[in-house]
């Protein structure tokens, strides 16, 4: 009798623990047809928090890859693993050929933000929410408004004025973290872009408020006060106000130019139907929030990457003193000088390929779907791995190496550069980012010096990777030869 109560005691907290382990596999795991391939190897993890705790472990030390590492070292190479991120049974998609999959075939794998979060915080019309032929029909609209080349002539002299005033008053200032100015300037250049006017906004807080609507986008949607979620909706309200504003004076003055806001105000479909009012808001909203924030890390991480590679830094600097050097005092960069910055572009290209700004995208499965052997489950998300992508030895050689010569010398295949995604959601804002990064670091490094403040900074990855302390630096005018 002693002896049996132990053994029942073990038995039961095996039994126990053997049912929290398997609680997401049976919960969440459907029924598949019989002959149907199994679902990928992997684990869900615990109940509710799934694979929460390695990721968001490896995504705070200094080896973010570990997380994906651990699941392709237990489970091999095949690049679809099934957990359970985010409250969801995820797949994550991890190679180059199955990110490609999952991105370009959107009859299968589509956006699916919550209800709730497209109509409270993402706006129901706008181009992440919108799916299917609404989602074609939306881009084709929108795109020429941030890319066509009227929308460039627009772009360029407003950020090359920015970029200008803003270096001279970061010289003046000496000390600056790099990447707290960065986002004021992206963010007011942005604007500019967008409304092409001084609208009266106030920028410090209309950043704190996007940066408040982001965080709620993947907090639990529970609108209670105190939540992330309900904070989040409080300041998007805030922010529509302001938008609603200067839509309406735009509206009403018939003032048009090359900005976004006069083009989307002028689009018309196939049909001749022009934009609906509140969605050409929310679409400015969108392209507000979506085009400051990563390119303010764009261009941090060109300044951050330029300095610990001199000999980068030499031949960026050689190839823009040479574009430089052909100007008149206060002459313009141009679309010509733009297209010579070969140079630049790859330093840009393997800046993003190696910091990873959007480390992940994701996706939701609308019907079963097999692929390379495994079954992916409708109704399951799948986070297409973009870092891993990049971060793949197999893919790019050496690929913790800062090389923008790689992308001659190696050639690679279109899918395996993933920064702005891939398919019909690839980013619509790719351009603009790259000219606006490409303006900023042309200035600082022909005319001016910055010298960090703190080489050994730490670095974190969530929600961005960056220094934790934004790269203070200090900034000087070279004296003119
Ligand atoms: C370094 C800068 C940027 C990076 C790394 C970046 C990255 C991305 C990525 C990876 C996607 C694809 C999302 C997906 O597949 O679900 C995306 C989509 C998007 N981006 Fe960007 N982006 C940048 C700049 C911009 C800018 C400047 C704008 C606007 C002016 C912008 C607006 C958008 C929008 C509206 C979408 C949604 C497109 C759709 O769903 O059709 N982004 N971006």
């Amino acid at each position: 009798m002693d002896l049996w109560l132990p053994s029942i005691a073990v038995a039961l907290i095996i039994v126990l623990i053997s049912c929290i382990l398997n609680f997401n596999s049976w919960f969440y795991a459907p029924k598949l047809r019989p002959g149907s391939p199994p679902l990928p190897p992997g684990s869900l993890g615990w109940p509710v928090f799934g694979n929460m705790g390695d990721f968001l472990q490896a995504f705070k030390s200094s080896n973010p890859e570990s997380f994906v590492g651990g699941f392709i070292s237990k489970y091999g190479c095949g690049g679809l693993y099934k957990a359970f991120l985010f409250r969801q049974p995820t797949i994550l998609a991890t190679s180059a050929e199955v990110c490609k999959t999952v991105l370009c075939n959107h009859d299968v794998f589509e956006i699916g933000w919550p209800e709730r979060v497209v109509k409270e915080l993402l706006g129901l019309k706008v181009l992440s929410a919108v799916t299917g032929d609404d989602h074609l029909k939306l881009s084709k609209l929108v795109k020429p408004a941030l890319s066509s080349p009227k929308a460039i002539q627009h772009q360029m002299p407003c950020i090359e004025e920015n970029v200008k005033k803003l270096l001279d008053e970061w010289a003046d200032r000496g000390n600056i973290v790099f990447l707290d100015e960065a986002r004021m300037f992206t963010l007011k250049t942005i604007h500019e872009i967008l409304v092409g006017e001084d609208t009266g906004i106030d920028f410090k807080q209309v950043s704190g408020l996007f940066h408040t609507m982001n965080k709620g986008l993947r907090a639990l949607p529970l609108n209670f006060p105190g939540t992330a979620y309900s904070n989040a909706v409080k300041a998007r309200a805030t922010l529509a106000n302001d938008f609603w504003r200067i839509f309406y004076e735009r509206k009403e003055s018939k003032k048009r130019g090359g900005d976004t806001l006069s083009m989307l105000l002028d689009a018309t479909d196939e049909g001749g139907q022009p934009l609906e009012d509140d969605q050409i808001v929310d679409l400015i909203m969108s392209f507000m929030n979506g085009g400051h924030e990563s390119t303010a890390h764009l261009v941090t991480w060109l300044a951050i990457l330029l300095k610990e590679h001199p000999a980068v830094y030499q031949r960026l600097k050689a190839e823009q003193d040479e574009i430089a050097l052909k100007k008149m005092p206060g002459e313009s960069l141009t679309l010509a000088d733009m297209r010579s910055m070969t140079y630049m572009s790859r330093v840009i290209d393997e800046t993003l390929r190696l910091i990873n700004i959007s480390p992940f995208v994701f996706r939701k499965v609308l019907s079963d779907v097999q692929l390379n052997g495994y079954t992916i489950p409708r109704g399951w998300f799948v986070e297409a791995w973009l870092r891993q992508v990049h971060m793949d030895p197999l893919v790019h050689k050496n690929p913790r190496e800062f090389d923008p010569d790689r992308w001659i010398n190696e050639k690679p295949q279109p899918h395996t550069y993933v920064a702005f995604g891939l398919g019909n959601r690839k980013c619509p804002g790719s351009n603009l980012s790259k000219i606006q990064s490409s303006i900023i670091i042309h200035h600082l490094i022909t005319k001016y010096n910055w010298e960090p403040l703190n080489p050994h900074y730490k670095l974190v990855y969530l929600p961005h990777p960056r220094p934790a302390d934004h790269y203070p630096v200090k900034i000087t005018k070279r004296a003119l030869v």
